[in-house]
């Protein structure tokens, strides 16, 4: 028996041997990337998500800042070199478009903003602006978001409320609330429910068998497209009219940017998807690093008393007021620099390439990891400090190497709201609230920010 057990591990051992050695000969090629593939299949997906900027830091140590490895189901090179960073986020025309992961695609739909390119992607992109570039905003989205955020922290005082769960919330039905107005109230926790599971799809192994995030989300997505259907025949039978994002997308027909029911429910699940962590994290961030950092809170609520003071008190915040919170936009753009939500982009290869000097085969992927920039001493000196001061000279947002909302082509186009919804948010809060944290706060900042026990404070009026 001891006998048997002891040639099954030495067997297993060769086997794995085998299989490692196998993976890595496969793509031993000339001038392809330095590094290790893992592997079969699974490559070496785990420590990636498992270990997160340790294992970029092992990598870089051993193989240099462009590097080849197997994650999440694809043959992909790494790449920390700023400047090749910087090259194929410029160049998406030259071979290097986007590259998500088949779950991601699969949910969120085939003419989703990030699964389209070429012109298909300028037209997507052209009629998501219309909707949510700085015109949008300033007529259409800021009231509506102003009130949503009054309503939304009127009851906090004398409550102890988790943030965490407080921003997801916030981001969520904000973005939603602009899309679909006269249904809201009636659908907006059935819809929030199924695209919590779209959201968790996203990022799952794609084996679609029930019981999988990945076959959860397919039916949520089926389900969300239903209720959508069954909104737009019911608003047009009752031929009333709707100022609301989605009968912005839906009454469309005669202008340059009309779309497929199908590319209209994918515009929808884009800006919810693009804006609900991102949005959520920032402003709990937000919350977290103005209670560790006193005089960069006062400095905060003295600008939004200042707004307060020239208004009457219902009076809501308008686009010049908004314009004025140069404090309050410098605060949210160190609080995405060190609370990093996007750490990296990725890309795939249409066609055989020469980067950096290596050889990149077409159809692998590139994954542009643009965290480490966020921590660089030289274009941020004391770069783990929270010093929303650096972000007052106005140079450092329009940098070359800032890649806090991407860059080219792909630049956030949801910046602008982002940076709106947060503003609103801090402005409401601080102005009407003063507030102490409850317990001990565990951060996690990788793979994704979060708060494992929730960020729980107490709230009192001032
Ligand atoms: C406030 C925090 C935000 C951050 C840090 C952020 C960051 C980013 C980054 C880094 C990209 C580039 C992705 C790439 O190159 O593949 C991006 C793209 C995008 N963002 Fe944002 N974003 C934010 C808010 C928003 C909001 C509120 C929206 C609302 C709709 C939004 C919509 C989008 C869309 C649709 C794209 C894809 C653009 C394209 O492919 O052309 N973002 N964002």
């Amino acid at each position: 028996m001891t006998v048997l057990v002891f040639w099954g591990i030495i067997l297993a051992f060769c086997i794995s041997f085998a299989l490692l050695k196998w993976s890595d000969l496969k793509y031993r090629r000339k001038r392809l990337p330095p590094g290790t593939m893992g592997w079969p299949i699974f490559g070496e997906t785990l420590d990636f998500l498992r270990y997160g900027p340790d294992f970029m830091k092992k990598k870089r140590a051993k193989f240099g800042s462009v590097f080849k490895t197997h994650i999440l189901g694809c043959p992909t090179v790494i790449s920390l070199d700023q400047e090749l960073n910087r090259y194929v986020l410029m160049n998406e025309g030259k071979g290097l478009v986007p590259g998500y992961p088949k779950s991601m695609l699969d949910v969120m739909g085939k003419t989703n903003i990030a699964a389209v390119h070429g012109s298909a992607h300028k037209f997507i992109r052209g009629s998501l602006l219309t909707l949510i570039g700085p015109e949008a905003i300033r007529d259409q989205r800021l009231p509506e978001i102003d009130k949503f955020m009054r309503n939304f922290i009127n009851n906090w005082d004398n409550k102890t409320v988790d943030i965490q769960e407080k921003a997801i919330e916030m981001a969520f039905y904000a973005a939603f609330r602009q899309i679909i107005k006269a249904e809201y109230d009636l659908i907006c926790k059935t819809f929030k429910a199924e695209f919590d599971k779209v959201a968790t799809a996203s990022l799952s192994l794609p084996i679609n068998i029930p019981g999988t995030n990945y076959y959860e989300g397919l039916q949520a997505r089926k389900k969300i497209h239903k209720l959508l259907k069954q909104i737009r025949e019911k608003r047009s039978a009752s031929g009333k009219t709707h100022d609301d994002m989605f009968a912005e997308l839906i009454g469309n027909e005669k202008s340059r940017y009309h779309l497929s029911e199908e590319q209209i429910f994918d515009q929808i699940f884009a800006i919810l998807y693009s804006g609900y962590e991102t949005v959520s994290v920032t402003s709990m961030m937000a919350i977290k690093f103005l209670h560790d950092h006193p005089k960069a809170l006062q400095e905060l609520i003295e600008e939004h008393l200042a707004i307060r003071e020239r208004k009457k008190p219902e009076e809501p915040i308008d686009w010049n007021d908004y314009k004025s919170m140069s404090f309050t936009l410098a605060v949210i753009l160190e609080t995405s620099r060190l609370a990093t939500v996007v750490n990296g982009v990725l890309r795939k290869t249409t066609q055989d390439l020469e980067l950096n000097r290596f050889f990149i085969p077409k159809g692998w992927r590139i994954y542009v990891f643009t965290r480490d920039i966020n921590y660089d001493p030289l274009l941020y000196p004391k770069p783990f400090t929270f010093n929303p001061w650096r972000w007052m000279d106005k140079s450092l947002e329009s940098h070359s190497y800032c890649f806090l909302f991407g860059a080219g082509g792909r630049l956030c186009p949801g910046k602008e709201l982002g940076m709106v919804k947060v503003s609103t948010f801090l402005h409401y809060f601080v102005t009407k609230y003063r507030w102490e944290e409850v317990g001990e706060v565990e951060i996690i900042k990788f793979p994704r920010v979060e708060v494992p026990n929730g960020l729980h404070v107490r709230v009192s009026k001032h």
